[in-house]
């Protein structure tokens, strides 16, 4: 290529307001950032290595883990979901009348985002908007990905010809949040049948929300450094926001006991995660006179490995093994309202169809375009990022 359109770098505060608010832009495409899986048998092994370099798991876990997507052809449910996606969100572009590509890359399998940043490259595109397949603050969530984009972006050399920026972590968009509604009203009336049929009409019912759980070092660095959150993180406290705006919007389930409960913990056991575990959680329900589970997938946006194997698999095991009645309620994975969601998040950001208003459920939301200073620190050693008022990556 002879000449770029845009000027080699450009200032990442550029239009940047004190909150983090972004100034909408123009955009060529649109980067959907996933965590990618094993798509056969062969690539198991290669994938779980992708995802644990230099993060210090155990073997045994790694081969634990391996028994999972063994057991499914060694495929992840992820990728098809991701394609499903793409496909939705052209789709609900296309019906509005936005043109924007949507490219899809993923951080630990093919198509790897470093390919993908070189396809946009080559095809001309110099700017992109990222939205990611995580809605929460932390490390693995946010930073990681915005650490993978800078990272690749210097790697690539086109840190100064390729500009990426990234919608805000939509924790508490209704496009997030609303489906999990339906989906948990949905769940409480089957366990309720449940409990019918077996011929106990008014068992006790609780409601666990169930996230992935984090090194509680990792959760205390969440979120903005500068930003003191009451419930410990903002890990924490956006979980725990969600499940209040849930259980708010349920009438049928007033009343009923809730936690907030961490499932698929991985590392050393002498490095403490984030608890109770789901499992642990469920063998003290009988204890209390619960004789009902729903389960929510509240930190997922798809049935991927984590929800099939370690919620439909191991916590259900649990529920049966202890005579408890229990359902699992669906992920928003292309809900109509999670689809028309992300695209509303598209809209905040964009000059043409711009959506001024910026819903967000919970009271810590709207979160932020431009992650603040030292957001979702990586523990380990600072690395290049995008997206964040401190990020350096693509400066002029
Ligand atoms: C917060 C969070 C999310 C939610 C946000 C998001 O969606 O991103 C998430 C999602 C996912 N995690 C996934 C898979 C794995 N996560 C692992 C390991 C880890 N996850 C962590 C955190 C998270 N993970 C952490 C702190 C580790 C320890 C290692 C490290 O510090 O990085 C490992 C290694 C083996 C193990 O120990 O489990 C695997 C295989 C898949 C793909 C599933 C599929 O293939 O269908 C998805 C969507
Ligand atoms: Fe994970």
């Amino acid at each position: 290529m002879t000449s770029l359109s845009t000027p080699a770098g450009f200032d990442p505060l550029e239009g940047v307001s004190e909150d983090g608010v972004m100034a909408p832009a123009e955009y060529d495409a649109i980067l959907l950032a996933s965590f990618g899986g094993p798509e056969g048998q062969e690539d198991v092994i290669p994938f779980l290595r992708n995802v644990t370099r230099g993060r210090g798991i155990p073997d045994e876990r790694l081969e634990e883990v391996a028994t999972h997507y063994r057991a499914n052809g060694g495929i992840s449910p992820i990728n098809e979901q991701n394609r499903a996606l793409k496909a939705a969100l052209e789709g609900e572009l296309d019906r509005r009348g936005i043109q924007l590509p949507v490219l899809w890359g993923n951080r630990n399998w093919a198509p790897y985002i470093k390919d993908v940043l070189q396809e946009a490259h080559d095809a001309g595109y110099r700017r992109l908007l990222m939205v990611t397949t995580s809605v929460y603050s932390c490390y693995s969530s946010c930073r990681q990905y915005r650490e993978d984009l800078g990272i690749n972006l210097v790697e690539t050399g086109l840190d100064k010809t390729l500009r990426v920026d990234k919608v805000r972590q939509y924790f508490d968009h209704p496009g997030f949040v609303e489906p999990f509604v339906e989906g948990v009203r949905d769940s409480l009336a089957k366990v309720r049948d449940q409990l019918a049929a077996a011929g106990k009409d008014n068992g006790k019912i609780e409601i666990l929300f169930s996230t992935h759980s984090i090194p509680t070092a990792d959760a205390e660095a969440a979120g903005p450094r500068d930003v003191e959150f009451e419930e410990g993180s903002a890990y924490v406290a956006q979980h725990l926001a969600n499940c209040r705006a849930i259980m708010d919007r349920i009438p049928e389930a007033a009343g009923l006991d809730w936690q907030l409960v961490y499932q698929s913990r991985s590392g050393s056991p002498h490095t403490p995660w984030l608890e109770p575990d789901i499992n642990d959680a469920i063998a003290e329900l009988p204890a209390k006179g619960v004789e009902g589970v729903v389960i929510v997938p509240l930190g997922f946006v798809s049935d991927h490995m984590e929800v099939i194997w370690d919620l439909d698999t191991e916590a259900m095991e649990t529920c049966s093994e202890l005579g408890l009645a229990a359902h699992r309620a669906p992920t928003p994975g292309i809900h109509e309202k999670f689809v028309a969601g992300i695209v509303d998040l598209i809209c905040e950001r964009t000059v043409e169809n711009n959506i001024a208003d910026r819903p967000a459920l919970t009271n810590l939301g709207p979160w932020y375009d431009v992650c603040r200073p030292g957001c979702c620190a990586n523990l380990r050693g600072e690395k290049p990022t995008i997206a964040g008022v401190d990020s350096t990556v693509g400066r002029q």
